[in-house]
């Protein structure tokens, strides 16, 4: 009888699967049809759909918070970024996937590392494997862009910097409105810099690459998870797969928006907001025709900030609910916890309406209670 540990080793055996040249789903990425059930249709009766918010509008700040608190996710429009940046990150990140498996590996990421080629870094929270590859870029991506195109990876390196660059100025734009909603201000905010622009803040760039799948209802791009982030900007293209749980209306599809951009609260704005704006659980689905590609821009503290909820929404009526962590103690937790992180550090007894991801799946789907522990502590972004 095969141990845990031997299983996963095997399934890891087969992790670099090149799922472009695959003709029918192996068992391996089989998943039970239960986890896809409750896809959509409650919402698409309901005609409810994520909120899409014009950041030139004169109550940006209301609108962002209503939707911090009733989604956890939105879409921005309007958002500066300049016009043709999405088409041309879309066009390095699709020429990396397209590379030869060979090539791709030999940007693998290292057993204990962050950045580089592989599989969904949550993988070894699942028995099954997901219909995914991905690539993480944590400071310079030269070092492996030189290994994926000896010869040609300036135009890469350029591009992502680019993108990274707009990214961080729009972070720091979102922030403001964030903060806003909670009527926080400059002064309560250690780490705003001396510009307003948070320029000590952190992030990752995730690129997630989705083939076309021979059967698509039996597998799984994504599975559901929050991120350990304050928040993401995620750009998709122009391919649907992206689903958000909302409470008991189940999963609900965020369709791509042209040049808008997906924002969704992280775990570490939940901790912030002190349990008011609550990290939002998301998957990623695929399907039979199209390669879909999406990039997560990970947006954190600055390294050794503390984040703990903010004192002015602190009171003798609402006591703090989370222990104070730095953005690297919170990523040892989740590679522990997965999505019981957030509990792991809760200093306050369970409160009315607020779960932990793991909660709000079981309620979906009794099954995904025993979902495998990681096999070995290490840090995991998101
Ligand atoms: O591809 C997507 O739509 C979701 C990606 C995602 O959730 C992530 O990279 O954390
Ligand atoms: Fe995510």
């Amino acid at each position: 009888m095969p141990s845990r540990i031997s299983e996963a080793v095997d399934l890891h055996q087969n992790k670099y699967l090149d799922l472009n040249s695959m003709k029918e789903l192996p068992e391996s990425y089989a998943w039970t049809q239960l986890e896809h059930e409750s896809s959509s249709s409650i919402s698409s009766r309901k005609k409810e759909s994520v909120p899409i918010i014009d950041l030139r509008h004169p109550d940006a700040v209301a609108l962002v918070g209503r939707a911090c608190i009733t989604w956890g996710v939105f879409q921005v429009i309007n958002h500066g970024i300049p016009k043709g940046l999405d088409q041309r990150i879309e066009g390095q990140v699709n020429s990396l996937f397209s590379l030869p498996m060979q090539r791709k590996l030999r940007a693998a990421r290292s057993p204990d590392g962050i950045s580089g080629y592989g599989v969904a870094r949550i993988s070894c929270f699942f028995q099954k494997l997901m219909w995914s590859e991905g690539f993480t870029i944590v400071g310079s991506p030269l070092e492996h862009a030189r290994q994926l195109w000896p010869h040609g990876y300036t135009e890469f390196c350029d591009i992502i910097g680019e993108y990274d660059k707009e990214m961080k100025r729009l972070a720091g734009r979102i922030m403001w409105l964030i903060l806003g909603s909670l009527g926080i201000s400059e002064k309560e905010i250690r780490w705003v810099g001396s510009n307003r622009d948070f320029a000590e803040a952190c992030a990752a760039l995730q690129l997630n690459s989705y083939p076309p799948c021979p059967d698509p209802t039996r597998a799984m791009g994504l599975a559901a998870h929050t991120d350990s982030t304050i928040f993401t900007i995620l750009h998709q293209s122009n391919t649907s797969g992206l689903e958000v749980l909302r409470g008991s209306s189940g999963w609900v599809a965020v369709p791509p928006v042209p040049r808008a951009l997906v924002i969704n609260v992280g775990d570490l704005l939940q901790i912030l907001s002190n349990g008011l704006y609550q990290s939002v659980l998301h998957r990623a689905l695929v399907n039979g025709k199209h390669h879909r590609l999406s990039v997560a821009y990970l947006y954190g503290p600055p390294k050794g900030a503390q984040i703990s909820p903010l004192p002015k929404l602190i009171s003798p009526a609402c006591p703090p609910i989370y222990r104070s962590v730095t953005w690297a103690e919170y990523l040892q937790e989740k590679a522990k916890h997965f999505n019981k992180a957030l509990s792991s550090v809760r200093i306050c007894a369970s409160i009315k309406g607020l779960q932990d991801a793991h909660d709000k799946i079981i309620q979906v789907d009794p099954r995904m209670n025993d979902i495998d522990g990681p096999f070995e502590t290490k840090v995991i972004l998101p």
